[in-house]
């Protein structure tokens, strides 16, 4: 079955969508221009609305982009994680220095345009525990993830991934099945698809998201 994440929650009524669906991973963001951005108490308090891991509660997965070790610090002084997710430029040194500071699995997120950014897999791969593969920012756009674009998934054919891996990038509840039928995703990652407004998720969309991305 085809793994979810949805990605930037920001309140319980989105949670509870996201837990009553099935995600197996949810996002919380801590990029602060992001609409989605969540305080480290924030995100502590939302938290404390899921279940124990040990009762089948999905990853909890951190955003980033290019934070410092003292931000990611405070953010785990607040919250648990269960994974890093970077999303910016984080060169492969900083990636593994990241893994090994916080003694956390690390999501690595490649932004894809061409052909020629698929060669970073292989780059990447001795020091990510896993790849999202996104779209890459339109020029002049204000968030480097985010931007409800997706990229040509016909790219991603014949190349190997040489780690488990998320396809992201304008997914919605009406084009994620097509999207994992054309690329053969493992997993699926949705942010402004299961929106009404940005940054303001919609519990229907969230459900629908989840049912499109099971039924695959
Ligand atoms: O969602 C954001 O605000 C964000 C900000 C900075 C970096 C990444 C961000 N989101 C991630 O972007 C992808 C695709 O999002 P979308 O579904 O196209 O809106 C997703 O991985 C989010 O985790």
């Amino acid at each position: 079955m085809t793994l979810a994440k949805i990605c930037g929650l920001t309140d319980t009524p989105g949670l509870d969508a996201a837990l009553q669906g099935g995600a197996d991973m949810i996002g919380l963001n801590f990029f602060p221009p992001s609409p989605r951005y969540l305080s480290p108490e924030a995100a502590a308090a939302l938290s404390a609305h899921m279940p124990a891991q040990e009762d089948g509660a999905p990853l909890r997965v951190g955003l980033f982009v290019d934070a410092t070790d003292d931000a990611i610090a405070a953010v785990l002084a607040a919250v648990d994680l269960d994974m890093l997710q970077l999303h910016g430029e984080e060169t492969p040194e900083r990636t593994a220095a990241l893994r090994t500071r916080f003694s956390l699995p690390v999501m690595k997120v490649l932004g894809i345009a061409t052909p020629a950014d698929l060669d970073a897999l292989e780059t990447y791969a001795p020091v990510a525990d896993a790849f999202l593969l996104d779209a890459k920012a339109p020029p002049g756009a204000p968030l480097p993830g985010g931007n409800a674009t997706t990229f040509d998934w016909s790219l991603l054919s014949g190349r190997p991934i040489p780690r488990p891996w998320l396809l992201a990038g304008g997914l919605t509840p009406d084009n994620v099945a097509e999207a994992v039928r054309a690329t053969g995703a493992p997993g699926v990652d949705v942010s402004s698809g299961v929106e009404r407004a940005r940054g303001v998720k919609d519990s229907a969309r969230i459900a629908a998201f989840l049912r499109a991305a099971r039924g695959t």
